[in-house]
């Protein structure tokens, strides 16, 4: 197996082995270029050799694509250890690890914002959820299934509409998504320029419009010659963060013009110190809201993703949910609020096991236990969504009411932050210059051209189907979870 080189110490730093356990460091490796998933080794510019004890690269569900994502899984301390792409920025994989730009052309800087997309009308509400589940990041079918991606994301959005479509009636027929991640694009536009640095500002959504396809399409119109990517969720997940670099990897990697153009990925920021005290300022605030602010609990309510992300797959978020908690609570220490708080995770969908504690039992038990005042915090997304308006304003708000709690407060999302805002064009102002290209050639699988292969897949994938579809199991499931 090729080794996976990671390379470009930021100047400031140095690294150590001892340096790789910590988590607070902003930037510990700048640049990497991964051919292929097996050992990791990784050089510093200043030639000292890393090899740490145990590292996952994370591998896309869906193909041999690699994501941006590495986690360290020996775990020491409660608040996870994961570094490289997961802390910091990581720049596309391509054949070469460095590209050296000559800059005689005059730099054109875009900054490209990913998010997930949610329906804008009540009719959008069916086709956004078929584009959701059709993703081979949220649907996570064995190889010899996949050519059932499609008709079960039919199958499932038809019968899942009708609930979603109650939800997104209940905050005004749809998404709010789209105008605040416009607003959030050009406060960056704004803050940037403030900063000396004039950049076009692009809005890529993963399952609605506009499409990250369309938003790549404008860059190359715009001619842009260095991008940053800037995911607008602050942890990494293989069904977020991971989902929409493998589409623009896929974009940039067949296209001659992307292809060439230096492109620096930001694949997590909540350890940033901009992120961690806006959330901290937002939280205090809101506490003054209680007659008796010491006695609230702060509750940290992420969004949950399948166990088997974080088990089998090595996805870092639940690492670098827990480490952002920590590290949000050190800041409120530090401004001397000491409040107990905890953490659990919300929306699950399906039939399988999610990420525990769930949000709604841990409100009950909060409730049996006597807690009486309580502030809900959304954690794992900057803007307004139905998640926030819809299942913590309105459903989790009645459970805990119901459940003995007397006090309810919520945290209002990010969105325009002002210092939120700085913070994020601070990252993109330190991730521009480790920009490098892609150019990495499209593989094709052998099963692409061997019809025999073809023909047996589906001889097996049909069969298998069958009794998927028709087990009592899943249709339980179904008529449990997802109607
Ligand atoms: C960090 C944030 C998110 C993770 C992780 C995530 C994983 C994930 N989500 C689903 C299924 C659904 N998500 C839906 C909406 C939705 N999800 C996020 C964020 C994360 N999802 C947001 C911000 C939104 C809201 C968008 C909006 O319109 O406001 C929905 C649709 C809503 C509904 O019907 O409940 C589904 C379905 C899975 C399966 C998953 C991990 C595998
Ligand atoms: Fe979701």
């Amino acid at each position: 197996m090729d080794a996976v080189s990671c390379s470009g110490v930021l100047p400031q730093m140095k690294l150590s082995g001892s340096d790789l356990s910590r988590s607070d460091h902003k930037f510990p490796i700048g640049r990497s270029s991964w051919r292929s998933i097996g050992s990791l080794s990784c050089n510093s510019s200043k030639g000292l050799r890393l090899v740490p004890k145990k590292l996952t690269v994370l591998c896309s569900a869906s193909s041999d694509e690699m994501m941006f994502g590495v986690s360290r899984c020996d775990k020491k301390s409660p608040v996870g250890e994961t570094f490289c792409a997961a802390a910091g920025v990581c720049t596309y994989g391509g054949t070469a690890v460095e590209s050296h730009h000559s800059h005689t052309v005059e730099e054109k800087v875009g900054v490209l914002l990913l998010n997930l997309g949610g329906p804008e009308t009540l009719d959008d509400v069916q086709p956004f959820l078929f584009n959701l589940f059709a993703d081979p990041d949220i649907i996570r079918l064995p190889r010899l299934f996949r050519f059932l991606q499609k008709p079960l994301a039919k199958l499932i959005s038809v019968l899942r509409a009708p609930k979603s479509k109650e939800g997104y009636a209940s905050i005004g027929g749809g998404s709010p998504l789209r105008k605040i991640t416009d607003e959030q694009a050009n406060a960056l536009r704004m803050a940037l320029e403030s900063k000396d640095m004039p950049v076009n500002v692009y809005v890529g959504m993963r399952y609605w419009f506009p499409f990250t396809e369309e938003a790549v399409q404008q860059i190359k119109r715009d001619r842009i010659t260095r991008l940053v990517v800037l995911p607008l969720y602050p942890q990494f997940s293989i069904s977020t963060t991971g989902s929409s670099v493998r589409v623009l990897q896929k974009i940039f990697r067949n296209d001659p013009y992307l292809s060439g153009v230096p492109v620096s990925v930001i694949n997590s920021w909540y350890q940033r110190e901009g992120y961690i005290k806006s959330m901290a300022d937002l939280i205090s605030k809101e506490l003054e809201s209680f007659s008796e602010p010491a006695q609230v609990m702060i509750f940290f309510s992420a969004h949950g993703v399948p166990l088997s992300y974080v088990k089998e797959s090595g996805d870092p978020y639940r690492d670098q949910m827990e480490e952002c908690i920590f590290l949000i609570m050190k800041e409120l220490k530090a401004r001397g609020i000491n409040n107990e708080h905890t953490l659990a995770y919300q929306s699950r969908v399906g039939p399988v096991q999610w990420l525990k504690p769930y949000t709604d039992e841990v409100l009950v038990e909060l409730g049996q236990k006597g807690v009486k005042s309580l502030l809900a915090v959304p954690v794992s997304f900057v803007s307004e969504h139905i998640e926030t308006l819809e299942e913590i304003d309105m459903e989790y708000k009645e459970l805990a009411l119901e459940s003995g709690i007397e006090n309810w407060g919520r945290v209002p999302a990010l969105g325009c932050t002002p210092s939120f805002i700085t913070d994020l064009a601070d990252a993109v102002i330190e991730a521009l210059p480790l920009a490098t290209a892609t150019a990495t050639p499209k593989t094709t699988s052998a099963v692409d051209h061997d019809p025999m292969r073809w023909a047996i897949k589906m001889f097996f994938g049909s069969f298998l189907a069958f009794f998927l579809f028709f087990s009592p199991k899943m249709l339980m499931a179904f008529r449990n979870h997802l109607i």
